[in-house]
């Protein structure tokens, strides 16, 4: 669907892509992720052919991009980072303009705008102005704008910023049922949780550069700390430094009675931890394992942190 080869973009001394490469194959939900302003927009502007960038290679629907392909267009949605909606045209209309770029004849465009309504659960609010819309709503009718024409390839970047946790699930869910329709979906977000739940495959992107991708597995495979095991103990001594000095402990972190402990590459991490806690006759509640997440991928590879 989508194959982008070292790409470089430059706005005049940023260098907003240096050497990006990023592919989407069909039917799959891929995640761009990355801090602010490590390129992500640029790199979607890039390849829906916004933006010229300085070299390098992209190819959508094995075509390379071109602004006046429009063969290529139609087979695309878009849904803006910015809330792109008319405020003098309602519900309705909004939607009907956008899908009126791809779709001309107007009896198949009135059921397209329907089910795009439908998709985004605006039914109730089909002639209520943009400014009557709560920041969730207005953003559910961006979606339906991009979506309504029914692309094979859909780019969102940053759905759910600010919306309520209703309008969130809808977005969401609604991203499941494109690609269960057989779209593909390149979803740009700063939530990694979100991230790790929706998307079959993801790039971290950093100074405009793809410094890793792959299934979450594959991530949470090739860093060195595979292992986060929490601990509630009961006793009142700080165990931070007898716990730091266990075999293949990275870190070591407190807050109140819980300890939280990163484990490297090893296969008796919890054993041993169990082991320690019978030698010391210390009391615990509550132990639990887990992988590493995204947001500790992200650290291991840049070295920062990437809030949620
Ligand atoms: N029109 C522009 N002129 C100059 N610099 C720009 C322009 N647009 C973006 N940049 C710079 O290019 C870099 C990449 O920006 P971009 O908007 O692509 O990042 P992003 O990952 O989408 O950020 P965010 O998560 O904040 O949306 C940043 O350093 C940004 O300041």
């Amino acid at each position: 669907m989508i194959l982008m080869k070292d790409v470089i973009k430059r706005y005049k001394e940023v260098i907003a892509l240096d050497h990006f490469s990023f592919s989407a194959g069909e039917n799959e939900i891929i995640g761009l992720l990355g801090p602010n302003g490590c390129g992500k927009t640029t790199a979607i502007n890039c390849m829906l052919s916004i933006l010229k960038f300085d070299k390098g290679e992209i190819e959508i629907f094995g075509e390379k991009v071109d602004p006046n392909n429009n063969d290529i267009k139609q087979r695309i949605g878009v849904v803006p980072q910015e809330i792109a909606i008319f405020n003098n045209l309602n519900v309705v209309e909004n939607i009907s303009f956008f899908c009126g770029l791809y779709v001309k004849d107007s009896k198949t465009r009135k059921k397209l705008v329907d089910e795009a309504i439908e998709f985004v659960g605006l039914e109730k609010y089909r002639k209520f102005s943009p400014r009557q819309l709560s920041g969730g709503m207005k953003r559910r009718l961006n979606i339906a704008c991009g979506i309504a024409h029914k692309p094979d390839l859909l780019f969102l970047d940053e759905p759910t910023v600010a919306v309520d946790a209703q309008s969130r699930n809808f977005i969401l869910e609604g991203v499941k049922k494109m690609k269960d329709n057989g779209t593909t979906v390149v979803y740009t977000t700063h939530y990694l949780e979100e991230a790790e739940d929706l998307c079959d495959r993801l790039v971290i992107m950093d100074n405009g550069r793809n410094i890793a991708q792959g299934t979450l597995n594959e991530l949470q495979r090739s860093i060195s700390t595979q292992e986060s095991i929490t601990v509630s103990f009961l006793d009142d001594e700080d165990l931070r430094k007898k716990l730091k000095s266990l075999p293949n402990v990275v870190n070591v972190e407190k807050s109140g009675e819980i300890y939280t402990i990163q484990f490297e590459k090893h296969q008796n991490n919890l054993p041993n931890l169990i082991k320690f806690i019978e030698e010391n006759q210390l009391t615990y509640t509550q132990i639990s394992s887990e992988k590493p997440s995204l947001s500790n991928i992200f650290l291991e590879l840049t070295g920062k942190e990437l809030r949620d």
